[in-house]
């Protein structure tokens, strides 16, 4: 779209959960993003149904509008968060038509009119972007579309749905009531406006569909997906899937036949084994497998829900679509590299350590240790001396009179973990020491 400046300009439809964040993103961190894009942007303007709603964070009044027509017809690229069919569905198809780029998370609209609106796209020249829309901070569309596009998709299945993962699993692990997970994921900012999208399996349907149509190059709405919502499920199922060793997921399968004369999709509660990849997916985690041809078997894990991580997924649209507008070859918009950050020594990492080292069989090798330790701000998480079996509250060596010593450290800096292995080294107690490995924990 011709631009009658080098500024891109940005209108934001719609400032709810994701809305609110995508605004807080463009106006806070608008240097940043400039200069991932490569050219200035500027949010414009964000339409809204009531500018005096409170919002997760407080746009400045100037940028507010009610207008939302009159601000697609002005800007470059249009962002649509207002979610369903309508005013939805116009807006967007007013900006497509002009040209403008539109990015949305709307799946609702995807998977009914997602072919109408890709060819009103096609037919102007403008792009439409919706990464948000399924699996929310997840990247799974793009590299379906991108990653992928050299291969053969002959299978997609995952738990796409925030909201009733988030119901399942509290129902499993807390024995939480139906309606009050609910609640809590509504307040959470995961549910749909209408949360019963969420719980009919509406919103996975429409999520089953993007994935199909994305996967296989063939388009499916949402009327072709088979959907059972997770309603009916009791916490009696619940319960009895347990205690057989299953738990309870809502997934959505979009699946090719082997002869690949048609692709079945699919929207119901499934009993996994506990010991499924899936099963361990808690809270409003969603988790993608992709099965293709040659590549085999990929998993994508992420938050799938809540205003942070979908934003994310926006903002990363945004700025993709937003740098092709600025520079159409694909040369100019592969590395940004605009900021400093030079690279570091690993003496500067810290981690938990594994120390194994064998040592004298005499009293008071482990306080030489932990002195070592302690003098060089090493703490210790844990310690074990497999070499010595304790019988009838005795202490007894192994036939070698050897003994070994196994230390799991607590966080500790690189720089501090090699002064501690040197002085040990040096201590007369220690024969040897046999290994040291990092420990990664979540910090
Ligand atoms: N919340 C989430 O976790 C995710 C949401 N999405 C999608 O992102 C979109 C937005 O979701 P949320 O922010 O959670 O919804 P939300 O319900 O919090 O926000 C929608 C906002 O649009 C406003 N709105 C309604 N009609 C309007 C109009 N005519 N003009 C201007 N504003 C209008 C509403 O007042 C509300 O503030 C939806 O399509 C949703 O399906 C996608 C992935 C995850
Ligand atoms: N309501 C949806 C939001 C993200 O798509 C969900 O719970 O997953
Ligand atoms: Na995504």
């Amino acid at each position: 779209m011709a631009r009658s400046e080098d500024t891109i300009t940005i209108g934001l439809l719609g400032a709810g959960n994701v809305g609110s964040l995508v605004a807080r993103t463009l106006v806070e961190e608008r240097d940043l993003i400039s200069s991932r894009v490569g050219a200035p942007v500027r949010l414009a303007g964000v339409a809204v149904r009531d500018p005096e709603a409170p919002r997760d964070w407080k746009i400045p009044g100037e940028l507010l509008t009610t207008d939302a027509e009159a601000l697609v017809d002005q800007v470059d690229l249009v962002v649509e968060l207002i979610g369903g069919d309508e005013p939805a569905g116009q807006l967007i198809e007013r900006a497509l038509r002009r040209g403008a780029t539109v990015v949305t998370g709307n799946k609702a609209l995807l998977a009914s009119r997602g072919a109408e609106l890709s060819a009103v796209a096609a037919e102007s020249g403008a792009e439409l972007r919706f990464e948000a829309s399924v699996g929310g901070a997840i990247p799974i569309l793009r590299p379906i579309q991108e990653s992928l596009s050299g291969d053969r998709i002959t299978k997609v299945m995952g738990i796409v749905n925030g909201t009733t993962n988030y119901i399942l699993d509290q129902m499993d692990t807390t024995g939480a009531a139906f309606a009050d997970s609910l609640t809590e994921a509504q307040k959470l900012g995961y549910a749909e406006s209408d949360p019963t999208a969420d719980i009919e399996g509406h919103d996975a349907a429409a999520k089953a569909a993007i994935l199909g149509t994305l996967a296989f190059h063939a388009p499916f709405s949402i009327d072709d997906v088979y959907c059972q919502g997770i309603t009916g499920v009791s916490q009696e199922d619940i319960e009895a899937a347990s205690a057989s060793g299953y738990v309870i997921k809502l997934l959505a399968i979009a699946e090719k036949e082997s002869d690949s004369t048609g692709a079945v999709l699919r929207v119901h509660p499934t009993l996994l084994p506990r010991t499924h990849p899936l099963a361990s997916v808690r809270g409003a985690f969603n988790a993608v497998f992709v099965v293709a041809e040659n590549a085999g078997e990929l998993m994508f894990y992420g938050q799938g829900a809540g205003g942070q991580p979908t934003s994310s997924a926006i903002m990363g649209d945004l700025v993709s679509a937003a740098r092709r507008m600025h520079a159409p070859t694909p040369t100019a918009t592969t590395v940004s590299s605009a900021t400093e950050l030079p690279p570091l020594s690993i003496e500067r990492a810290s981690t938990q350590y594994y120390i194994d080292m064998d040592v004298a069989d005499r009293e008071g090798v482990i306080a030489e240790i932990a002195q070592v330790l302690a003098a060089n701000h090493v703490s210790i998480e844990s310690m074990r001396q497999p070499g010595v079996v304790t019988v009838e509250g005795e202490i007894e060596d192994e036939p070698d009179n050897g003994a070994k010593v196994q230390i799991v450290t607590h966080l500790a800096s690189e720089r501090d973990l090699h002064a501690t292995v040197e002085e040990l080294r040096g201590l007369d107690v220690v024969k040897v020491v046999n290994s040291v490995l990092r420990v990664e924990v979540e910090k």
